[in-house]
C-alpha cells in the first residue's frame, strides 16, 4: 500500500490503453491545496488528440469485454472495489489536500466509491430481457439488453472520487468501457483509480483517465460518435453545453447537475431532530454537495425554538485544517467559489436581509493562504432575494418564516432547480400533500440529504436529466434490442 507525505507532489500521466502517457501539447496544470495554496500535484493538459485515443482504447477494448459473461466481469470489478478499500488511508489523504474536505469525510467518499462499484456488481445476475408473445402463430417477440458501448464520465469536484466509481461500477458490469474526466481541480484521486486497475488487472483500454480542461478535452469526448453514452455530473450551465454537444450523435446523455434544496420545519416537527438534520446538510463538506439544504424555511410557531438550538450548532464549528481531527469544516476549493459566497452575501445585505453568523474569512494567521469561508446564516430573508434562488454550493444559508402550507410549497418550488427536498413533520397527510405537490426528484422525510446506492438520484428542472443510481440507473448503461422471431 503506497503511503503518502503531507507534502508529496505526485506528477501524473494520462492513463490510456493502459500505458501513462504524456499530452501532446506537453503542458501540465498544478494542483493546488486548498487549504494552503501550496502545490499537491501536477497532470498533463490533455486535448482532442488524447481524447481520440482514449475512444479508440475504449472501443477496442469494449470489444472483448462485452463477451464475458457479465459475473465475471462483476467479480474482477469486487477485486477493484476492495483494492480502492484497501488503499483508503492514501486515497483519503490525497482528496483531503486536493479538495479540502475533513479526512473523516474523506475516507467516507473512498469506502462509497467502493461500495458504488459493489452495488453496481449486485445487478450482474440481473440483467434480463423479455420474451414476448407476438399477434402471429409461431413467432416470439425477444427483447435483450447489451451494453452501449463507450460511456464517456465527467465528474465534479465535490466528491470527485466518488462520482467516478459511481459511474465506472455501472458501465463495466453493464460490459461497456469508459473515458474518465475528473474536473481539474481535483483529478488526483481519481487517477490514482488508474494504478489500482492495473493492480487487479483490468484489461487495457476499459478504464481510460484523461485530464485537460472540461470545454476542450471533455467536449471533444462528447463530440465524438464512438462516445454511445455521457454520464456527468457538475454544473448546469457545463451540463447544458454538454447536452448540446452530444445531441450532434444522439447519445444517450445523463446529467447531473446544480440544486437549491428547500428544507421546510413544519410546526410538529421534532425540533432536535429538524435542527441536527437541517445544519448536518447545510455544513457537511462545506456545503459542497448537490443535495444541500440551500434554503431553509420555520414554521413562524417554532421559529424562536429552532433557531435558538440552531444557531448554538453553528457557531460551534470549528473551521480549521481538514487534517487535523479537531477541525469540523474545512475550506471552499477554490478562489472562484470565495467570490461566489461574497456575492451572495453582499447581494443579501443590498436586498436588505441581516447576515445573523458568519459572512465572510474567518480570521486567525492559519487563513491567510487558502480559500476559507465562515459557516453563515441569512435571516430576515424575503423569497425575492437572490440567496433564494442562486445555489450557493458553499457554507450560506438563508432562513425564512412560513405560515400557511400553501404558501411554503409555492416558495419551495419557486425555483429553477428540482433535484432534492427535506421536510420535517409528524403528519402523514402533510406528508402525503408534499409528496404530491413539491417538484423535486428526491424529497427526504424526517432526516437529512443523503442518497442510497439503490435509490434513485434524479433531478427535474435545470437538476438534470436522466437520473443515476439504482435499477434505474443502471438501465441506462445499456441499449435494448429486439427480435421477431417466426419459427
Ligand atoms: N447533481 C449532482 O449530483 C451534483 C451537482 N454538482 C454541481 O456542480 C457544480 C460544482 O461542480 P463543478 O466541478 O464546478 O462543475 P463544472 O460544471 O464546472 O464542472 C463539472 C465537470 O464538467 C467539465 N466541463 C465543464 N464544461 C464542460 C464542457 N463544455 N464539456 C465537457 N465537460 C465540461 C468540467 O471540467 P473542468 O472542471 O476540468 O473544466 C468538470 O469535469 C455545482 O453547480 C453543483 O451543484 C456537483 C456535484 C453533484
Ligand atoms: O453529487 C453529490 O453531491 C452527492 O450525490 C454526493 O456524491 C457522492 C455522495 O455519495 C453523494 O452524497
Amino acid at each position: 500500500m503506497q503511503t503518502i507525505t503531507e507534502t508529496e507532489v505526485k506528477e501524473y500521466k494520462l492513463f490510456i490503453n493502459g500505458e501513462w502517457i504524456e499530452a501532446s501539447s506537453g503542458q501540465t496544470e498544478d494542483v493546488i491545496s486548498p487549504i494552503d495554496e501550496a502545490v499537491v500535484g501536477k497532470v498533463q493538459m490533455g486535448d482532442e488528440h488524447e481524447a481520440n485515443l482514449a475512444l479508440e482504447a475504449a472501443e477496442n477494448a469494449q470489444k472483448a469485454w462485452k463477451k464475458v459473461p457479465a459475473i465475471e466481469r462483476a467479480n474482477l470489478l469486487r477485486k477493484f472495489a476492495a483494492e480502492i478499500r484497501a488503499n483508503k488511508p492514501y486515497l483519503s489523504n490525497l482528496l483531503t489536500r486536493e479538495q479540502g474536505k475533513l479526512l473523516s469525510v474523506a475516507e467516507m467518499e473512498v469506502e462509497v466509491t467502493a461500495t458504488f462499484i459493489e452495488y453496481a456488481c449486485d445487478w450482474a445476475r440481473h440483467i434480463e430481457g423479455d420474451i414476448i408473445p407476438s399477434n402471429n402463430p409461431k413467432e416470439q417477440i425477444w427483447i435483450q439488453k447489451i451494453p452501449r458501448g463507450v460511456i464517456v464520465a465527467i465528474t465534479a469536484w465535490n466528491f470527485p472520487l466518488a462520482l467516478a466509481g459511481r459511474k465506472i461500477g455501472p458501465a463495466l458490469v453493464a460490459g461497456n468501457a469508459i473515458v474518465v474526466k475528473p474536473t481539474q481541480e481535483t483529478p488526483l484521486a481519481t487517477l490514482e483509480l488508474g494504478f489500482l486497475a492495473e493492480k487487479v488487472g483490468i484489461p487495457a483500454g476499459l478504464i481510460n483517465i484523461v485530464t485537460g480542461k472540461g470545454r476542450v478535452l471533455g467536449n471533444a469526448l462528447v463530440a465524438s460518435p464512438i462516445t454511445k453514452m455521457v454520464t456527468m455530473t457538475g454544473s448546469t450551465p457545463a451540463g447544458q453545453s454538454i447536452f448540446k454537444t452530444a445531441s450532434e450523435h444522439l447519445a444517450h446523455v445523463q446529467l447531473e447537475l446544480g440544486g437549491k434544496a428547500p428544507a421546510i420545519v413544519f410546526a410538529d416537527a421534532d425540533i432536535d431532530q429538524a435542527v441536527d438534520a437541517c445544519f448536518h446538510s447545510r455544513f457537511d463538506n462545506c456545503g459542497q454537495v448537490c443535495t444541500c439544504n440551500e434554503r431553509m424555511y420555520v414554521h413562524e410557531d417554532i421559529y424562536e425554538a429552532f433557531m435558538e438550538k440552531f444557531m448554538e450548532k453553528v457557531k460551534n464549528i470549528k473551521v480549521g485544517n481538514p487534517l487535523d481531527a479537531a477541525s469540523t469544516m474545512g475550506p471552499k476549493v477554490n478562489a472562484s467559489e470565495i467570490k461566489n459566497m461574497e456575492h451572495l452575501v453582499a447581494k443579501s445585505i443590498e436586498e436588505g436581509a441581516t447576515i445573523a453568523h458568519g459572512g465572510g474569512k474567518p480570521s486567525g494567521s492559519e487563513f491567510e493562504k487558502g480559500f476559507w469561508f465562515e459557516p453563515t446564516v441569512i435571516t430576515d430573508v424575503t423569497q425575492d432575494m437572490t440567496v433564494v434562488h442562486e445555489e450557493a454550493f458553499g457554507p450560506i444559508l438563508p432562513v425564512l418564516k412560513f405560515k400557511e402550507f400553501d404558501q411554503v410549497v409555492e416558495f419551495a418550488n419557486d425555483c429553477e432547480f428540482g433535484l432534492a427536498a427535506m421536510v420535517f413533520t409528524q403528519d402523514i397527510k402533510t406528508i402525503m400533500q408534499l409528496n404530491e405537490d413539491l417538484e423535486f426528484g428526491e424529497i427526504y422525510v424526517n432526516r437529512g440529504h443523503g442518497e442510497q446506492h439503490q435509490g434513485f438520484h434524479n433531478g427535474y428542472k435545470l437538476s438534470g436529466t436522466g437520473g443515476e443510481d439504482g435499477k434505474y440507473g443502471f438501465e441506462q448503461y445499456m441499449e435494448k434490442k429486439t427480435f421477431y422471431v417466426k419459427y
